[in-house]
């Protein structure tokens, strides 16, 4: 006899993001009524990195659909840090600029840790800025990054509140995995963040509730690690011969999870939709109008 097969609700990632950019587009056009000007976002992208490029272009494109100012520089990739940190200066000196973003990964000659510092925390709507990262880890109002800000949004989504339940974040970056774990811990989950070091890792995923996988990985965490109706939100973009995976290997585990995140169409377009809310609560935060319920 075979066992019976259970399937996992995919968490569409594309129509949470469609739904949030439309509450920012309404959002947008209460701010720029109030205030007679659109929130303006300026990216920053150097060098001709494929992948980045198509990022660029496509925060660009949804920025201008939700009614806001884009503002794109490119740079050449030999552009030294110097350069970029002086269009930094000017974008956090030219007031109709609320957003100030730099994709990553930059060129190796340049510390970006220095170029994220330079940026105002006011604009940081990456929510990279040290001000950001220690206002979040300390409960205070903050510019939360995109992509954890969006798993955080769905995991609502799915159950409600999160109170209690065991989460393990696996994965340790800035970007992701240290912010992940912040804000499961303001939803009062129980947290653990596992990462090459940790000594049993299927352990830590097979108690948890909640599995955000972000270690870069393709297909590193298998059906028979999760415990049998968890929810699994996979960050992982890996482009493979197989075409794009994530970081969980999505046939076994959606056998096995009660809700998960496809890639793509998961976590990917909740980064580029939190990052217009991001900038309007910039925008509305430097204006001083009310802050929309996002
Ligand atoms: N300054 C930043 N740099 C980077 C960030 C960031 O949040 N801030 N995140 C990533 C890249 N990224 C946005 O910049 C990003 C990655 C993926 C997606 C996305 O929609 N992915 C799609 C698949 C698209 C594809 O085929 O590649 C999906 O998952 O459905 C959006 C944004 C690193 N750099
Ligand atoms: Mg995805």
């Amino acid at each position: 006899m075979t066992a019976p097969i259970s399937s996992a609700t995919i968490i569409d990632g594309k129509a949470h993001a469609a739904a949030l950019r439309q509450r920012v587009a309404e959002g947008v056009a209460t701010f720029t009524a109030a205030t007679g000007r659109q929130p303006g976002l300026a990216v920053v992208l150097v060098g001709e990195d494929p992948a980045s490029a198509v990022y660029v272009r496509s925060k660009g494109k949804a920025t201008a659909a939700a009614g806001m100012n884009s503002i794109e520089h490119r740079l050449p990739v030999d552009i030294d840090q110097t350069g970029l940190l002086e269009l930094v200066a000017e974008l956090n000196a030219d007031d109709g600029v609320d957003g100030i973003l730099v994709q990553l990964p930059l060129p190796s000659h340049i510390d970006s840790h220095a170029v994220i510092a330079a940026i105002d925390p006011a604009k940081d709507v990456d929510g990279f800025h040290p001000v950001n990262a220690g206002r979040l880890a300390t409960g205070l109002p903050a510019l939360v990054p995109c992509t954890p800000l969006g798993c955080i949004m769905m995991l609502k989504a799915v159950h409600g509140h999160l109170a209690g339940l065991d989460a393990v974040v696996v994965g340790r970056s800035n970007i992701v995995g240290k912010p992940m774990a912040q804000l499961l811990l303001a939803e009062s989950c129980t947290v653990t963040i596992a990462h090459s070091r940790t000594r049993d890792l299927f352990a830590a995923v097979r108690r948890a509730d909640i599995v955000v996988a972000a270690v870069g990985i393709p297909r590193m965490i298998e059906g028979g690690w999760i415990k049998p109706g968890a929810t699994v939100i996979d960050v992982g973009i890996n482009r493979t011969d197989d075409g794009l995976v994530g970081d969980v290997d999505f046939d076994s585990a959606v056998q096995v999870a009660g809700a998960i995140t496809p890639v793509p169409g998961g976590v990917g377009p909740m980064t580029i939709a939190c990052l217009l809310r991001n900038t309007l609560v910039a925008a509305s935060r430097r204006a001083g109008v009310a802050e929309p319920e996002l």
